[in-house]
């Protein structure tokens, strides 16, 4: 069986990453999302296992210490990571596998997953990424400007990537990111 492939996410906290991933992943049953872990407190309407498994600070470490983890970073005062096993299984098992990822996590995919598809998704503007997460009305005031500072590091890293999508127009990036992911791995 053929191996699979790893393809990595990544742009700045608002820009649209899952909401486009959800439009991708309904469009391409043959995509499989990880499901990461957080020390996130879950936000309205999230399904632990679905979104994330949610965790707390000494289980989240338990899982660094036993190498439990493909990939983490601290993000915006809390932790993130990717489950190693099942990203495994399923490259395996020959599947096309999607995380979605910050900037710190998707540098040490680069290094372990050099094979990885790295994509970035840009905001039009800065204004735009600022609406975004406020309209999006799940973060408190200092999370939000975290998220801000945050973005500029990431937007800066943007070259670093394979390539790079402006999500400005939905449905254009939409099928840029079909037609980028699909000539890559095809
Ligand atoms: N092209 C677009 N035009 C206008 N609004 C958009 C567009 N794409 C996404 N949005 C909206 O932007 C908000 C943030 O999107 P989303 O939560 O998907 O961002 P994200 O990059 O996944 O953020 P995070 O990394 O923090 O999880 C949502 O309200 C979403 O509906
Ligand atoms: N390095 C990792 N980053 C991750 C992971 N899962 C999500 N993320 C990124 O964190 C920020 C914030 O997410 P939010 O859900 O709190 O808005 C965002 O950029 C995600 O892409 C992970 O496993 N590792």
């Amino acid at each position: 069986m053929q191996m699979g492939q790893l393809i990595v996410f990544t742009g700045p906290s608002g820009v649209g990453k899952g909401t486009l991933l959800r439009s991708l992943l309904a469009r391409h049953p043959e995509l499989e999302l990880s499901i990461s872990v957080t020390t996130r407190a879950p936000r309205e309407g999230e399904i632990e296992g679905r979104h994330y498994y949610f965790v707390n600070q000494e289980q989240f470490q338990g899982l660094i210490a036993t190498g439990q983890l493909l990939e983490w970073a601290e993000f915006a005062g809390n932790y993130y990571g990717t489950p190693r096993t099942p990203v495994e299984e399923m490259i395996a098992e020959g599947k096309l596998v999607v995380l979605e990822i910050e900037l710190e996590g998707a540098r040490q995919v680069r290094e372990t997953f050099p094979g990885a598809l790295q994509l970035f998704i840009l905001p039009p503007s800065p204004e735009e990424l600022e609406r975004r997460i406020r309209v999006r009305g799940q973060d408190s005031e200092e999370a939000i400007a975290r998220r801000l500072h945050r973005a500029q590091v990431e937007i800066a890293a943007a070259d670093e990537f394979d390539i790079a999508i402006v999500n400005d127009d939905f449905d254009r990036a939409l099928e840029a990111i079909e037609t980028a992911l699909f000539a890559a791995v095809s």
